[in-house]
């Protein structure tokens, strides 16, 4: 499934009309699945606060509405102008909802129970530039309950004042914690300029629009990429979920070999190996899970005598030899994830472009400006294509919105994540499950592109179950992988 824009997307909805839909049977499925997405988002309920405009925006927030209510939800509305002047089926929405208290002013929340959620329904793709007059002023009230009372800001399709084709952020735009975008993402949505204001992304799908098939743009969600998916089979073993060799970790930084192990291990790996400096050897195999084989390695070369399905090479290797990890990469017969000080060494000498297709990199920004200077200044989507078409490994760019790509290939945008996520070790993590899911025999442009999903999601729930964006740990998010696991499978995030 690609991205679209506004009058793709109105197009989407004329010929869903023209096989028989209705706008009012569209705005009730979408709707009640926005509800039931919110509700799955906060495991208790609370108060929701639906914020609408004129438009069908509006009558989508109102069906939500009415099943956060069916939840336990207390629900109450804020109206930019009469009701008696929204669109008809917008209206129609409001009255069959029945009993919906509209408040003259902005909601005392100090009474209110929490979680305070805060339903954006005032533009959306009928949207003519950023909000004016009375939207403008409910958006700056919305903003100010999410900066400062720590209400949550769910944006319905998109944020309200963000240009859904280009992504530009007006003044006074809606300032997002999670938008819920309705059947097809808009372009705008993906754009590294709206990050800031869309925030995690997800999808609600309208089996009657009929999607576009991937374009150069698309949406990492469960509804728009088939890896995974499938259950392991009852008579699996462990030789079919395959064996990860990593080689990572040193003295100073023994914590990254053994994080990126948990991902390997709660990615799905049959067996474990990691292959630490010899010096190192004692201080990891201290400190990592017994499932874990812990063996020393003088020369990084020794390892293509070994029998492995993936290999993670990189977290925590600290100064690594450039010219001997570029004969282990080239000499490499299965698929590798080359991440952290492996990237920076392959920098110093020659770089990755003629590393084998079937590698994965995994560079954060600066790693990637060390990897490619030239681009340097470009913005990041232009940045990752441009790297993609003239290297030949799968790149997976690291960002608030991770991007996965590869010559010839869509830009794929991550929709999970939250900025807990923002602290050593958590790209560790990812790289163990990347190598995972390549173990299993996962294409390496899936796996990236997945790896990303469930490290993003296992961190969103780390949150729900407690933890804070302040005090989330890359560890806490490994715990919860399988869960991510879970909600890939059945499509619920
Ligand atoms: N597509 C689909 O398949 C489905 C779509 N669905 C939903 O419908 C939504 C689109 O609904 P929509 O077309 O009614 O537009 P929407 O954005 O709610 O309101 C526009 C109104 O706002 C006004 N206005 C415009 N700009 C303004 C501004 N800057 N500042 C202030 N006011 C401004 C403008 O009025 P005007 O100013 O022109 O008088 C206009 O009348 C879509 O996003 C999705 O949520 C689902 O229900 C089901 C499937
Ligand atoms: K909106």
């Amino acid at each position: 499934m690609g991205a679209v824009t506004a009058d793709e997307m109105r197009a989407l909805e004329e010929a869903a009309f023209q096989k028989g839909a209705t706008a009012a049977s569209l705005m009730t499925k979408a709707g009640r699945r926005l509800g039931l997405a919110i509700a799955r988002m906060f495991p208790r309920p609370g108060t929701a606060v639906a914020y609408l405009g004129k438009g069908h925006n509006a009558g989508d927030a109102l069906v939500a509405l009415g099943v956060l209510r069916a939840a336990g939800w207390q629900v109450v509305a804020r109206a930019s102008r009469p009701l008696e002047e929204c669109a008809d089926l917008t209206r129609a929405m409001f009255e069959a909802l029945g009993g919906v208290t509209v408040l003259e002013a902005s909601p005392d929340v100090v009474e209110m129970p929490r979680p305070l959620v805060l339903l954006d329904g005032l533009l959306g793709i009928g949207a003519n530039g950023g909000p004016r007059g009375t939207l403008a002023a409910l958006s700056r009230e919305m903003n100010g309950l999410r900066r400062t009372a720590g209400a949550r800001v769910v944006a319905v399709d998109l944020p309200s004042g963000v240009d859904a084709d280009t992504g530009v952020v007006h003044p006074d735009a809606v300032i997002a914690d999670v938008t819920l975008t309705i059947g097809v993402p808009k372009r705008g949505l993906l754009q590294a300029a709206a990050v800031h204001a869309v925030g995690a992304l997800g999808l609600v799908p309208v089996e009657e629009l009929r999607v576009p098939e991937v374009g150069d743009l698309a949406l990492i969600s469960p509804w728009t990429l088939a890896a995974g998916r499938e259950p392991r089979p009852f008579d699996f073993h462990k030789g079919r979920a395959g064996r990860v060799a990593l080689l990572a970790g040193s003295v100073p930084y023994s914590g990254a070999a053994v994080l990126a192990a948990t991902g390997a291990l709660r990615g799905g790996a049959g067996l474990v190996t990691l292959h630490v400096p010899v010096e190192a050897h004692a201080l990891i195999a201290a400190k990592c899970p017994p499932e874990v084989m812990v063996r020393p390695v003088s020369d990084p070369r020794d390892l293509l005598g070994s029998r492995f399905d993936s290999l993670v090479v990189g977290p925590g290797l600290g100064e690594a030899d450039g010219d001997t990890l570029r004969e282990l990469l080239e000499g490499c017969s299965v698929p590798a994830v080359i991440d952290a000080d492996a990237l920076n060494a392959l920098a110093k000498c020659g770089g990755v472009a003629g590393l084998p297709s079937h590698h994965v990199l995994t560079p954060h920004p600066g790693e990637f400006a060390r990897l490619a200077p030239d681009l340097t200044g470009q913005p990041r989507e232009a940045a990752a294509r441009l790297f993609a078409d003239r290297s030949s490994p799968v790149l997976l760019l690291k960002g608030a919105r991770t991007l996965v790509t590869a010559k010839g290939k869509p830009l794929w945008c991550n929709s999970t994540g939250t900025p807990g996520m923002a602290t050593g070790g958590q790209g560790d993590v990812l790289s163990g499950v990347i190598g995972a899911l390549l173990a299993g025999g996962m294409e390496s442009l899936d796996a990236a592109a997945l790896g990303a999903w469930l490290c993003g999601r296992a961190s969103e729930r780390a949150i729900a179950a407690g933890a804070s964006e302040e005090s989330l740990s890359a560890g806490d998010a490994a715990a919860h992988l399988g869960g991510a696991f879970r909600d890939w499978r059945e499509g619920t995030r």
